[in-house]
């Protein structure tokens, strides 16, 4: 049986961290961490992704991740979720869409680390979503030189806060978003696969 949509407070600021999570590991806990304090967010849901579009090949089964996520993030102000399954979207534009149409006393902030600004321009409706919701990115190793020369960040240029105005991020109106440089953990998903250590 699938969760309920998760409860907010109104006026609580959400940070939502997208992801494939297969499998979920350190690396994304640290920076839900980090986007917590550094953003000054009240939560973060992390919206465990029924598949991203790009990827050609699936992830593990929806439960699996989901149950490995919920294993591995512990704290008080993170939830993780299957909204987009709930909700039957898979695209990140539709999935805010509907968020801002339940969620309308609430604010959101959508959370990637670095190398997904990279490939920012190529989703679906990608200036939509920058030009609609506040945007937090979490440098990540090798990520930083080629993620602020991608084309989204170019053509964001002007909506970009200062790192040292992070924490204005969640209080600020949309268009805006800003890059902070985090301590680094140089882990991820497809080296955990690579390794065999997620079946
Ligand atoms: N070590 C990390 N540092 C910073 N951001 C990270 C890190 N790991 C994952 N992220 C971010 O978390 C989100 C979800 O990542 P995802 O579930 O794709 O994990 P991944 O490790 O990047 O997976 P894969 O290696 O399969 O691409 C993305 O925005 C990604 O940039
Ligand atoms: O909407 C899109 O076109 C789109 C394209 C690629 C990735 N995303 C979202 O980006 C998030 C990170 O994806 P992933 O697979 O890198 O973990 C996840 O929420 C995906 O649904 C979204």
């Amino acid at each position: 049986m699938r969760d309920a949509l998760p409860h907010v407070g109104p006026g609580q600021v959400v940070g939502l961290l997208g992801g494939s999570f297969d499998p979920p590991h350190m690396g994304h806990v640290h920076i839900t961490r980090e986007a917590l304090k550094r953003f000054g967010l009240d939560r973060v849901w992390w919206l465990v992704s029924p598949g991203n579009p790009l990827k050609e090949h699936g992830p593990a089964p929806l439960d699996r991740r989901l149950a490995a996520a919920k294993r591995i993030m512990q704290h008080p102000r993170a939830v993780v979720t299957d909204i987009e399954a709930q909700i039957g979207t898979r695209y990140t534009a539709e999935t805010l869409e509907a968020l801002l149409s339940l969620y309308p006393r609430n604010r959101f902030v959508w959370l990637m680390g670095a190398d997904n600004l990279a490939q920012f321009h190529l989703w679906e409706r990608w200036e939509w979503i920058m030009a609609n919701v506040r945007i937090g990115i979490l440098a990540r190793p090798g990520g930083r030189i080629e993620a602020l020369n991608a084309p989204a960040a170019r053509f964001g240029r002007p909506w970009r806060l200062p790192a040292a105005q992070a924490g204005l991020l969640a209080h600020s109106a949309a268009p805006a978003w800003c890059f902070v440089n985090v301590p680094m953990k140089a882990i991820s998903s497809s080296e955990i696969r690579a390794r065999g250590d997620w079946g």
